[in-house]
């Protein structure tokens, strides 16, 4: 059993605050959409979750069969998809695959090779990332993502630089590979987040 559970969560960033005292408590199985204007918020929220930045006040806690994971070891359990991760430029695409799973596993034995054809870039596979237009960029980090074996999915404006085609693929392809983690999702986009089950609006919690 894995869960997070976050009390009275809030962060200050000098004297504005952008988020105050909320309340998270997700299993396996369990999505939630955060919702909010540009400036609301949401990556912050995802950066302090994920440990990224330090939160200013309340607690946070991840557990493993009610064993507490210490904060500096949250990455290993946990993907990021986000507008301001940048990928390798200087590798191709089936270097980057390869090099990332080195270090986490594939979800459910999927292949490298499958997931080529997943994300549909199985001819791009030998071009440097450098070269990839800003979609096929967002279709790599989603992959990378969510084919990668973690308990924990954030997923923040997933469907930006998606064309119509892509925002399709992610409504088709990505939820079912979500249906049994932590799943977070940012956004101000109802099609990004139709399949979350909970929905928090940041505006709520100022
Ligand atoms: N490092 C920082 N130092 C000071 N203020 C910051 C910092 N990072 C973010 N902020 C402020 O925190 C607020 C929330 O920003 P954040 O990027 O989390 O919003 P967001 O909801 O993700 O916005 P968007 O939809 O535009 O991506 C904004 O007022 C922003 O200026």
């Amino acid at each position: 059993m894995f869960s997070l559970r976050a009390e009275g969560i809030s962060k200050r960033f000098q004297y504005e605050w952008v988020f105050r005292n909320l309340d998270i408590h997700l299993n396996l199985g369990e999505s939630l959409a955060i919702t909010g204007g540009n400036g609301s918020g949401k990556s912050t929220l995802i950066k302090t979750i994920t440990g990224a930045i330090p939160l200013t006040d309340g607690k946070l806690e991840i557990t493993q069969n009610g064993q507490d994971i210490p904060a500096d070891d949250w990455f290993n359990f946990l993907t990021i998809s986000a507008p301001y991760l940048e990928l390798p430029e200087e590798f191709t695409l089936q270097e980057l695959l390869n090099f990332h799973f080195k270090f986490k596993k594939l979800y459910r034995n999927i292949s490298t090779d499958e997931i080529l054809d997943k994300i549909y870039l199985r001819d791009q596979k030998d071009k440097q990332i450098n070269q990839f237009s800003s979609g096929m960029k967002q279709r790599v980090k989603l992959g990378l993502s969510v084919f990668s074996d973690v308990p924990m999915v954030f997923l923040d404006e997933p469907t930006s630089n998606l064309d119509k085609k892509g925002i399709e693929w992610y409504q088709n392809i990505i939820p079912e590979y979500l249906n049994d983690r932590i799943v977070f999702v940012a956004s101000n986009d109802e099609r990004e987040y139709t399949f979350c089950k909970q929905t928090m609006r940041l505006e709520d919690y100022k």
